[in-house]
């Protein structure tokens, strides 16, 4: 089973690329961690705003995996803890496909990827930077790997 995370955004801070490819790296090849970052809109001054999240949607689907599992970040999504988190991760390896997770741009993820999702996730009630997400993500899921392998990174 492969995780795959699509964001939009594709010029991130140095402080962000280094702390995700730092958890990034840690992932064994058998729950290999991919980002595919997809092309954020031009939000000009009188953008169409439902038009460009359309586009990002449409960017972000079609670079789901096929037959993927497709998990949504939305604040509104399911609060997963460590323990349960790590049992979705169980879920997903014995499930064998494949999971896409999708992070969405400054207004966050267009209809058509929400109405695609298989779960969804919440990180916190906060809403986050988009930057932010894929950070927490990675560790997030990295932790969650750790615990399901008796590794000493989480301790409880
Ligand atoms: C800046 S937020 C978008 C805010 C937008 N107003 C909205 O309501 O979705 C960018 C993306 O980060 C992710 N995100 C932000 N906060 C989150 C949270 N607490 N839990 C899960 N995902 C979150 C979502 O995928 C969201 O589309």
């Amino acid at each position: 089973m492969r995780l795959q995370l699509i964001a939009v955004g594709q010029r991130m801070p140095a402080w962000v690329t280094t702390a995700f490819n730092d958890y990034q790296g840690r992932f064994p090849r058998d729950c290999a961690f991919e980002l595919v970052e997809v092309a954020a809109g031009k939000r000009g001054k009188n953008a169409d705003i439902p038009r460009i999240l359309a586009q990002e949607g449409e960017r972000m689907l079609s670079a789901v995996g096929k037959g993927n599992r497709i998990v949504t970040l939305e604040v509104t999504g399911k609060p997963w803890d460590t323990p349960q988190l790590s049992k979705q991760l169980a879920n997903w390896q014995m499930d064998g496909r494949n999971v896409s997770l999708l992070v969405g741009g400054p207004e966050g993820l267009a209809p058509d990827c929400i109405a695609a999702a298989d779960q969804r996730w919440s990180l916190s009630a906060l809403t986050l930077p988009h930057p932010m997400v894929r950070v927490i993500i990675a560790e997030s899921l990295y932790r969650a790997w750790s615990l399901l392998n008796n590794h000493p990174y989480h301790r409880e």
